[in-house]
């Protein structure tokens, strides 16, 4: 990075023809780093202040038009919207094609218009017209939800718009509409069409997936791409300031690659741009193709080539960053050229390698994605309503979807809990998108389960074991004449401790701040056993039957650890759970033993 800084500082200071090439020559020499890079690189030399300390080059900006959107997307914005920033404090017509001119003089050649919703800025087509001007510009785009565009379209077409993104999370109208919470999914579509009929090939479809919600339309999505020229794009959801992402929410990569592969094994994959967001593949003799934006599961960092400008003029240089530079205050303040390349050169100069992980990410302080442009967050207690296991019931949408399968039913609902929490899982019968085992991940692998978004609950939970001592050791237990000592008290210690170790124990067991734990000892002279049991408290969004489970067995361990001595035929047996309550479904197996 310190070799960048001097290659744009020298660089500054030369004529602006010499300085590109000369900032290239002082990060060839300077940065041990770069020259192995460069060797694969493109030969043309790139404005050293669109360049990064991991030598990636910034060619292709995001310019968000406008904070404001005619929906409100449950993942994007809260039903009420979000704060706008005065209409003063956004940039203006001018200012817009000012940044993006200098921006295209360095060596930026693509160029796409996002929001909020951008074809509802008014100037819309006279910006699209003053930047296909640009020379150096070779590719202008849109990202819309499409609700203006098949209106729009021709007009911008004959501005010059080269590339159109359509986002369109579900083709069940009523389902549509309860995500975006507006109208229009008809308008959509004919957006879509009117897209194709203009020649766009192409028409990338934004699909943001999300689990219980729209999960179950994947295969309908990619039937589309038979006879249309789409490219459906699945996406990750991902978390915003204020939009309650969760894990759970989220359908990985992996995940909607294998149930797509379930019905087309032959899907091929295609090989993408080297900076491409998506992967991209195609069912052999459609039409269109598919994609998969793995921004959470498989980020494409690496390869970023991606500065952001909002609205109200920030320079972003990361999606997932919050540190942000106002382009907008210096050129209010009548900085030349020359200072604003100074301060995006530094600004991108401090870019990151790479997004801090999914669960990094979905801490930290950042815009509302409504607010970045690209993608926006969803906030507000609906995307709770919509996604948070939290919410009882079952929303059923029996409106029959655009999909080639006449006969299917749509329906969406909150199963989350059924996915998350351990003590659900069992005899009902479940859906094709509940087969999932709940501590296996989409490759098999282990994982732990979310339990992030289930309320706190009181939950108890009692089990039992027995040990089988045999009449001598069980008369030295009775009378406490063990060489060892107090067998019994012993265990009871034990057991307690354990309950506290459980989550160290038991792999995928979550750690639970236990309210109480008790141990009980029956003697059972008839069968020279000692019956444990074993209770746990806590207030918690899992049960306890895991604590009260470790706590019998290892009470019973250490009986039998200060029995030995007396007789190696010791029978440790029935460890069981007797009850459990606080859950989705309380369990009695003796109501009598329940506490
Ligand atoms: N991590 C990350 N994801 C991004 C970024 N830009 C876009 N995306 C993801 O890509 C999705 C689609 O964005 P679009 O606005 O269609 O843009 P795009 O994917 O760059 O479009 P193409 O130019 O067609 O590649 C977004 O919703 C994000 O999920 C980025 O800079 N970083
Ligand atoms: C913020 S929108 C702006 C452009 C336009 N209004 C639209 O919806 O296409 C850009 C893209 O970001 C995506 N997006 C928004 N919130 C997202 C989230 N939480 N996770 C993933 N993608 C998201 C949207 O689906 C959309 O494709
Ligand atoms: S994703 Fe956000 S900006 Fe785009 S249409 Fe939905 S609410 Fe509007
Ligand atoms: S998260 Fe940041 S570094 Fe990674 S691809 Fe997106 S903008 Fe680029």
């Amino acid at each position: 990075m310190i070799y960048s800084e001097k290659a744009r500082n020298y660089a500054t200071s030369l004529p602006s023809m010499h300085r590109a090439v000369t900032a290239y020559m002082f990060h060839f020499v300077l940065n041990p780093d770069f020259l192995p890079q460069k060797l694969n690189d493109n030969i043309l030399p790139f404005s050293a202040f669109l360049r990064d300390g991991f030598g990636r080059r910034h060619n292709y900006l995001r310019i968000s038009l406008t904070e404001k959107c005619n929906l409100r997307c449950q993942y994007c914005m809260p039903e009420e919207g979000v704060k706008l920033t005065p209409r003063n404090q956004l940039l203006s017509t001018s200012e817009v094609l000012t940044l993006a001119r200098l921006f295209v003089q360095e060596g930026v050649d693509k160029i796409r218009l996002t929001g909020g919703e951008p074809l509802i800025r008014a100037d819309v087509l006279d910006i699209i017209a003053e930047l296909k001007k640009l020379q150096g510009l070779k590719t202008l785009a849109v990202t819309t939800n499409g609700i203006n565009l098949s209106r729009l379209l021709p007009k911008l077409k004959g501005a010059g718009l080269d590339l159109i993104n359509i986002s369109l999370d579900s083709l069940v109208p009523a389902k549509f509409e309860f995500i975006v919470r507006r109208k229009g999914f008809h308008k959509v579509m004919e957006g879509i069409d009117k897209a194709a009929e203009l020649g766009y090939n192409p028409v990338k479809i934004n699909c943001v997936v999300m689990r219980g919600l729209n999960e179950d339309e994947l295969l309908d999505f990619v039937a589309l791409t038979e006879t249309k020229p789409l490219e459906v794009r699945f996406i990750e959801y991902m978390p915003f300031d204020g939009n309650k992402w969760n894990f759970k929410k989220m359908v990985s990569y992996q995940e909607m690659l294998d149930r797509i592969r379930q019905r087309w094994p032959d899907l091929e994959r295609l090989q993408a741009g080297p900076a491409d967001t998506a992967k991209i593949f195609k069912v052999p003799g459609f039409t269109g193709q598919l994609g998969f934006i793995t921004s959470m599961s498989d980020n494409f960092c690496s390869s970023c080539n991606r500065l952001r400008i909002t609205a109200d003029g920030n320079l972003k240089v990361c999606l997932f960053g919050n540190s942000e530079v106002s382009l907008r205050d210096a050129l209010r303040s009548g900085a030349p050229d020359e200072e604003l390349l100074q301060i995006i050169g530094a600004a991108v100069g401090r870019k990151k390698k790479q997004h801090a992980g999914m669960f990094s990410i979905s801490q930290m302080k950042n815009r509302p994605m409504i607010l970045i442009g690209g993608y926006a967050q969803p906030s507000g207690p609906d995307a709770r309503t919509a996604l948070s296991p939290r919410t009882p019931g079952t929303l059923v949408f029996s409106t029959k979807p655009m999909s080639p399968k006449p006969n299917s039913v749509r329906m969406f609902h909150n199963h989350n809990s059924s996915q998350i929490n351990r003590e659900s899982r069992s005899n009902q019968t479940r859906s094709s998108s509940d087969t999932q085992l709940s501590h296996v991940d989409s490759q098999g692998r282990a994982t732990m389960v979310d339990i992030g978004g289930k309320p706190p609950t009181c939950r108890t939970a009692t089990a039992c074991a027995t040990v089988i001592l045999g009449s001598t050791a069980f008369r030295l237990l009775r009378d406490i004449q063990l060489a060892k000592g107090d067998a019994l008290t012993v265990a009871q210690l034990a057991g307690i401790m354990a309950s506290k170790q459980t989550s160290s124990l038991i792999p995928l067991c979550h750690p639970l701040p236990l309210d109480h734990a008790s141990i009980a000892f029956q003697l059972d002279s008839q069968q020279s056993a000692v019956i444990i049991t074993a209770t746990c408290r806590t207030t918690g969004r899992t049960g306890v039957e895991m604590e009260a489970l470790t706590a019998a067995s290892v009470a019973a361990l250490t009986v039998y650890d200060m029995c030995k001595a007396v007789s190696h035929d010791i029978i440790i047996t029935d460890v069981k759970l007797l009850s459990k309550t606080g859950g989705k479904k309380d369990f009695n197996r003796h109501p009598s033993l329940e506490n």
